[in-house]
C-alpha cells in the first residue's frame, strides 16, 4: 500500500515535467526487401521485394502461415541478419545505421533465457546496473525498476524467483528487462507462445500500453483469437515471402471483401486470413499482394481511397493514461545511454555485477552447492592422506608434480560442473 502511494506521488511529480520530456519516435520503413539463403542451385528466396512501414505509437502484428518468412523479416529489421539481403531499411526516412539501431531497439526472443534462481527485483536491478551504468544513481535505478514492475504488473511478484513465476510473468519480466534502457523500437518474436488466453491478453495489453508511449512495437503472432487481434493497431500479413495485407486490424475484412473473399460468419478473421494466405481459397494471394503493392501501400477502409502510399502515415501518438505515462516519462529520462551511444556500465562494473549475479545463482543451487562442498572436503581429505608430508621430501618430486597436476585437473572440472549440471 505504501509503495502504491509512493509510486502515485512520484508519478504526479513526473507529470509536472511531462512537457519537458522529449519523445523520440522512430518510424521504420523497408522497401523492396529480398532475402535469399544459400547459393547457386540451392539458393532459396525467403522474402520477395517486400515493403512496409511500422509506425511509432502503434502496436503492429506480423502474421502469416508457418514458414511464410515472419521471423526472417523481423530478424532482418532488427539487424540480426545481414547477409543475403537486398533492399532498404530506413529509420525516420534515413538509412538505418546498424550501430545506432542496435541501441535504439530491443529484441525479445520467443524463448525466455532467464536465470531461474534470481528474484524479479534482483534481475531487474542487475539489468539496471548493466544497462544504465554508473551515471544513474542507485535511487534512480530503483525508481525506474519499481515503475516498470508496477506497469507490467510484477510488483506483487518482485521477491519471487524466476523458477516460480508463471509463463506470463516470465514474458513480462523479459519485456521489463528490455525496457530498462528505454528502447524506441521493440521487436518480439511470438510473445504469446506458450501462454493461455488470459495471459496472452495481458501480455499484449502491456505491449499496447508500451506502444502508446510513442514506441514502435512489432510482434510476430500465431493464430490470435479475435479479442487478442483487436488489441493490435496494425496488421502485416506475410504469405510466401510477400506482403498480402498491411493496414489497420479492423480493415482486414473489408480488404478481403474488396477482393471477393467473404469471411464466414462467426469465423476468426485471423484464421480466415491465414487460410487465405495458405492458399485454401484458391489462387487469390497474388491478387492480394498486387492490391497492397507488396507492402508499398497501407490499406484503409475508406470508400474514396482504399490504399494509401505507406509513407503517408499518421504518426500521432494516442492519448496516454497515467500508467502509460509512467513508462513514458521515467524511461525517457534514461535515454542518455541510447542517444549518446555509450555502452551503459563500464567494464569493471559489468564484471562486478555479473560476478555478484552468478554467485547468487550458484549459491542458491542448493543441491549443486552441497555437492561441491562435500566433494571438495572429501577430495581434500583424500589428497591430504595420500600425499601426507611429501612437500619436504626431495625424493618424492614426481609425487609432488603428480599432486599439482591432480589438483589442477580437479579444480578445472569442479569449476565446469555447474555448467554441465545446469545446462538443459
Ligand atoms: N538459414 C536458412 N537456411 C535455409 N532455410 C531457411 C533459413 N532461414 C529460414 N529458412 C526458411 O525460410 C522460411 C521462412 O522461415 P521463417 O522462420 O522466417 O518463417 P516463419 O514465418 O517465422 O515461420 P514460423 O511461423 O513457423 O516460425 C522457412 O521455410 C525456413 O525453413
Amino acid at each position: 500500500m505504501d509503495t502504491d502511494i509512493k509510486l502515485r506521488e512520484r508519478n504526479r511529480g513526473t507529470t509536472a515535467t511531462r512537457e519537458n520530456q522529449e519523445v523520440s519516435s522512430f518510424d521504420l520503413t523497408f522497401s523492396d526487401l529480398s532475402y535469399t539463403v544459400g547459393k547457386g542451385e540451392t539458393a532459396k528466396k525467403i522474402l520477395r521485394q517486400i515493403s512496409g512501414t511500422f509506425n511509432s505509437g502503434k502496436l503492429t502484428a506480423i502474421m502469416g502461415p508457418s514458414g511464410a518468412g515472419k521471423t526472417s523479416l523481423m530478424n532482418i529489421l532488427a539487424g540480426l541478419k545481414k547477409s543475403g539481403i537486398e533492399g532498404r531499411v530506413n529509420v525516420n526516412g534515413a538509412e538505418r545505421k546498424f550501430k545506432t539501431f542496435r541501441k535504439q531497439s530491443a529484441y525479445i526472443t520467443q524463448q525466455d533465457h532467464l536465470l531461474s534462481n534470481l528474484s524479479v527485483e534482483e534481475y531487474m536491478m542487475s539489468a539496471a546496473h548493466l544497462k544504465l551504468g554508473n551515471d544513474v544513481s542507485e535511487k534512480e535505478k530503483k525508481l525506474t525498476i519499481e515503475l516498470i514492475m508496477n506497469t507490467l504488473g510484477l510488483t506483487n511478484s518482485q521477491s519471487t524467483r524466476v523458477s516460480c513465476l508463471s509463463g506470463g510473468e516470465c514474458k513480462r519480466l523479459a519485456i521489463g528487462l528490455e525496457l530498462i534502457d528505454n528502447p524506441a523500437i521493440l521487436f518480439l518474436d511470438e510473445p504469446t507462445s506458450g501462454l493461455d488466453s488470459s495471459s496472452s491478453l495481458q501480455c499484449v495489453a502491456v505491449l499496447r500500453d508500451i506502444a502508446k508511449t510513442g514506441r514502435t512495437v512489432v510482434a510476430t503472432i500465431h493464430q490470435p483469437s479475435t479479442r487478442l487481434l483487436d488489441q493490435f493497431d496494425q496488421l502485416y500479413i506475410v504469405a510466401g515471402g510477400s506482403c498480402m495485407y498491411q493496414g489497420p486490424v479492423n480493415s482486414l475484412i473489408p480488404y478481403l471483401q474488396s477482393m471477393n473473399l467473404q469471411c464466414p460468419d462467426h469465423h476468426n478473421p485471423a484464421d480466415f486470413a491465414i487460410d487465405v494466405a495458405s492458399g485454401e481459397y484458391g489462387d487469390v494471394v497474388f491478387r492480394l499482394i498486387s492490391g497492397i503493392e507488396n507492402g508499398r501501400s497501407i490499406y484503409q477502409d475508406n470508400s474514396s481511397t482504399s490504399c494509401v502510399p505507406s509513407t503517408s502515415h499518421d504518426t500521432e501518438v494516442d492519448e496516454v493514461d497515467e500508467t502509460d505515462f509512467m513508462i513514458n516519462s521515467h524511461l525517457r529520462t534514461n535515454k542518455r545511454g541510447k542517444n549518446e551511444l555509450s555502452y551503459g556500465a563500464p567494464f569493471h562494473t559489468q564484471v562486478a555485477v555479473l560476478l555478484r549475479r552468478t554467485w547468487r545463482t550458484i549459491w542458491r543451487e542448493q543441491i549443486l552447492t552441497t555437492m561441491r562442498l562435500t566433494l571438495h572436503v572429501c577430495i581434500a581429505i583424500l589428497i591430504g592422506l595420500l600425499y601426507w608430508q611429501i612437500g619436504d621430501d626431495a625424493h618424492a618430486i614426481y609425487n609432488n608434480a603428480g599432486m599439482l597436476f591432480f589438483n589442477h585437473i580437479f579444480i578445472l572440472y569442479a569449476a565446469m560442473m555447474p555448467t554441465f549440471l545446469t545446462c538443459k
